[in-house]
């Protein structure tokens, strides 16, 4: 880590991930200065979170605490000025969170967020200002009839895909804001806004609703990604009065407005300190690691996701496209795995007594092909492919149902890894001698797993310096906002 000079100025950027929440403030030359982070599990207890969730009982609603990403906010702010961290340095900050994430704030709430107190935190202030205490999350997929009714609204799965992105996922915010106004009516009529995870944070620091940006704003079922606008097919399948509800979508590049007064009297940021466009984990992972043309990023967190640049959107049944957070005029493509991160460590906690060593040792004392062995591994519904169970195969492509730990491990990596790189050569993704595998997420730390990803993709394999892409690209999009002026959105929106 950098040491900045004392009064030399700062980029701050954040990210509501689904286990924690992290911080990483750059100077000037985009040098990492100060890391930090809050664990929601294991820092938050009385949420009583797994991962950062609530799996409800049918095992297909996950959801997570809203007011837990508030608290963690004011733990990591508190933790940070303890630390003597120069919040008055900062000229600009952004953000990213877990994509498709709803945040439902009820009516009044606009008012409590100007009128904040900077002797009391977030927390206590902002009890009553949620219509919606159990936001759902990117791993919900309990909403598959609003799924089929926007499709049909729409005029089919590939229409849709060719307005939005994507066809209808379970997990998009708009099937989402549709099941709560079929099953709790009541909260919906309460709701007077409605945020993604990552307008919700902007608007945090804000002290107003912030707008949703293009980029995350993709994940929604909702935008016309070529027109950058609400869909009126896809509003008026989902709610009356929706627009309204949403607000007006912006760059993501967009100078907000200054941080808010609550936030300058309490830790002492500067008025001049601007708040950028807050984007989807994703988006901002893309901007941090300033993928080239031809490069693939494949990020390691709770989900598995691949991404890459696109200049033409070219959307599909399979996988997303996604407005791009740093080209004006760009797209990105996108698929995401859920049985990521989590997977492993079930499997290393049942096959390596909870040691990711352990799970590493088994990596290297095993051949590349596993001798034949291969799994599929969907404990929960999978979202490339829609599939669950656990499937093992050996050399004869017999049906197994259990082996050694060391070829369960190998087994499980290779499968992951061939999936990844099957789903993305059937969007077309071809893999040649130039391509370079760009790999972030807490996963990619470990040398063994980013060993067999450069093995299945026959392609080289680079880290970067800092494993938290996301909230390194959103320090580096507050610094890009600052010095280009971004686009400065409409302050009503
Ligand atoms: N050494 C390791 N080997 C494999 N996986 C790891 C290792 N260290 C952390 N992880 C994985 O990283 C995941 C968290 O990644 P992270 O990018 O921080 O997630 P998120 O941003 O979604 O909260 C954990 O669930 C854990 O399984
Ligand atoms: O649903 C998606 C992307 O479409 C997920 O990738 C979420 O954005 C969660 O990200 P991580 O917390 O796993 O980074």
């Amino acid at each position: 880590m950098a040491a900045a000079e004392p009064d030399s100025p700062l980029y701050l950027g954040l990210d509501f991930s689904t286990q924690q929440l992290k911080a990483v403030a750059i100077d000037g030359d985009l040098g990492p200065v100060h890391q930090d982070s809050v664990q929601f599990d294991s820092e938050l207890p009385e949420f009583r979170t797994h991962g950062g969730v609530h799996i409800h009982p049918d095992g297909l609603t996950v959801t997570s605490p809203v007011l837990m990403w508030v608290k963690a906010l004011d733990l990591l702010l508190d933790r940070m000025k303890a630390a003597g961290f120069g919040f008055s340095r900062v000229r600009a900050l952004s953000g990213s969170g877990q994509q498709h994430g709803a945040v439902f704030w009820r009516t009044g709430a606009a008012r409590t967020l100007t009128q904040l107190d900077p002797g009391q935190n977030l927390h206590q202030q902002l009890t009553d200002s949620f219509s919606v205490q159990d936001s759902p999350v990117w791993m919900d997929s309990s909403s598959g009839p609003q799924c089929d009714a926007l499709q049909e609204a729409a005029g089919g799965a590939m229409r849709l895909a060719d307005i939005t992105g994507s066809r209808a996922y379970e997990r998009f915010t708009g099937n989402q804001i549709s099941k709560l106004r079929q099953t709790r009516p009541d909260q919906f009529q309460d709701t007077e806004r409605i945020s993604l995870v990552s307008s919700f944070g902007a608007s945090l620091f804000l002290g107003r609703y912030a707008a949703i940006d293009y980029s995350d704003g993709s994940g929604m079922n909702l935008l016309d990604i070529r027109d950058r606008m609400w869909s009126q097919i896809c509003l008026d399948a989902t709610a009356t009065n929706l627009k309204r509800l949403l607000g007006e979508p912006s760059p993501s590049t967009a100078v907000l407005g200054p941080v808010s007064s609550f936030l300058q009297h309490r830790y002492g940021f500067s008025g001049s300190c601007s708040v950028v466009a807050f984007t989807g984990d994703n988006p901002a992972s893309l901007a941090g690691m300033r993928l080239h043309q031809g490069d693939i990023a494949v990020s390691l967190g709770t989900s598995d996701t691949l991404f890459l640049s696109l200049s033409e959107p070219r959307p599909s049944l399979e996988g997303h496209v996604f407005c791009n957070p740093v080209e004006p005029d760009g797209f990105m493509a996108l698929l995401c795995f859920k049985n990521g991160s989590l997977t492993r460590e079930r499997v290393r906690d049942r096959c390596c007594s909870g040691s990711w060593d352990v799970f590493s040792q088994a990596l290297d004392g095993t051949p590349l092909g596993n001798h034949g062995n291969i799994g599929f591994y969907f404990d929960t519904m999978e979202i490339t492919p829609p599939a669950v169970g656990l499937h093992r195969f050996d050399a004869n492509d017999r049906q197994v149902s259990s082996w050694s730990p060391e070829l369960e491990v190998r087994a499980l990596v290779e499968g992951q890894f061939l999936s990844r790189r099957l789903h993305a050569e059937r969007l077309g993704y071809s893999i040649g001698s130039g391509t370079r595998v760009l790999a972030t997420g807490g996963a990619s730390a470990n040398r063994q797993i980013l060993q067999v990803l450069s093995d299945v993709f026959n392609a080289p394999v680079y880290t970067i310096d800092l494993s938290d892409s996301a909230c390194l690209g959103s320090a580096y999009r507050a610094l890009h906002g600052n010095h280009s002026n971004g686009t400065t959105a409409n302050p009503t929106s």
